[in-house]
């Protein structure tokens, strides 16, 4: 039997056993014919360019050969752990398992990995629900869900960065002053709440403008274009970041508001919360599910 058929029969047999929730599949193999017993198999899009980076990082230091394949072997095997953590915490955004154990079959063509993942210690699954305690998780889920599609696909061809300040909206507005006319002033509440999807489009739009969104608990958008008046200093995050993300991260130690950002350049989503980065994902396209 040809390889790949074999790890996809061999996934396919873990899976069934440990009672997976999901199958993850890059590369090139074929779960047809497959007995995967109802689990759905999710076909991922490519490895994010950190892992990757992470990859081919190799240091050439004099190392005897064999000292330098199983380096490359070890960090090969943890950026596949890396990049099932990063696709199955996106798919817990969008609509995929919850929790349990997610199989991921990485094929390249140098090597085939199969990773039994546990999605209840996956960190960046772990630090949204640690969002979801503090802000209404359909709320939360929402503002990851536009923040994803922002990032991923930009508008009218530009990419585009943006800034959700979720929760505690009184003391976010007390915080904050309009750069431009609220946009959303004065509209019924039932064109301003993100749990519609129905607004989506136009929330989307209105990330074009400069400041941020403030929705509050309910998932009401309070006020997009809005200026965080907050002290940046003493706020520890990555070097390079600008305003955007350190005021997001400055208002997220000054209120329990939890901030959710798209850097304009990378398309990385963010997530601050009391002033530290909780999650910090590349987008990925969503996967395709196949069963
Ligand atoms: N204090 C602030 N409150 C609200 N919005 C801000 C604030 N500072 C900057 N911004 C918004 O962030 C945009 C980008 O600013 P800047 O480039 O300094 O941030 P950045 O963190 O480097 O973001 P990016 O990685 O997306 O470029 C500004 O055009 C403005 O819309």
């Amino acid at each position: 039997m040809e390889r790949a058929r074999v790890i996809a029969e061999a996934a396919a047999h873990i899976s069934r056993e440990l009672g997976a929730a999901a199958i993850m599949v890059s590369g090139d193999l074929n779960f047809e014919g497959i007995e995967t017993g109802e689990i759905p198999v999710y076909y991922i899009s490519m490895r994010p360019k950190s892992i990757i980076d992470h990859l081919v990082a190799t240091s050439k230091d004099g190392k005897s050969p064999v000292k330098e394949l199983g380096d490359q072997l070890t960090r090969e095997a943890s950026g596949n752990v890396e990049y099932v953590q990063h696709a199955a915490a996106i798919e817990y955004a969008l609509e995929g398992p919850k929790n349990g154990i997610v199989v991921g079959v990485i094929e390249t063509r140098g090597s085939s990995s199969i990773i039994v993942h546990n999605l209840d210690d996956n960190p960046l699954i772990k630090a949204m629900k640690e969002c979801e305690e503090r802000v209404n998780p359909e709320v939360m889920n929402a503002v990851l869900k536009i923040a994803f599609d922002i990032a991923l696909t930009g508008r009218e061809g530009k990419k585009i960065g943006a800034a959700f300040i979720v929760g505690d909206s009184e003391e976010v507005l007390k915080r904050s002053h309009q750069i431009i006319l609220n946009p959303y002033e004065g509209h019924e509440e039932a064109h301003r709440n993100i749990l519609d999807r129905r607004n989506w489009e136009s929330i989307k739009e209105f990330a074009l403008l400069d400041g941020v969104f403030v929705i509050d608990e309910t998932g009401i958008v309070r006020a997009a274009g809005r200026y965080l008046d907050v002290d940046g200093k003493n706020i520890d995050i990555e070097k390079g970041l600008g305003g955007r993300h350190v005021s997001a991260a400055a208002i997220s130690r000054d209120t329990v508001a939890i901030s959710v950002t798209v850097s304009e350049s990378g398309g990385v989503l963010r997530v601050y919360k009391d002033a530290k980065e909780t999650i910090c994902m590349e987008s990925l396209q969503p996967a395709s599910r196949y069963v």
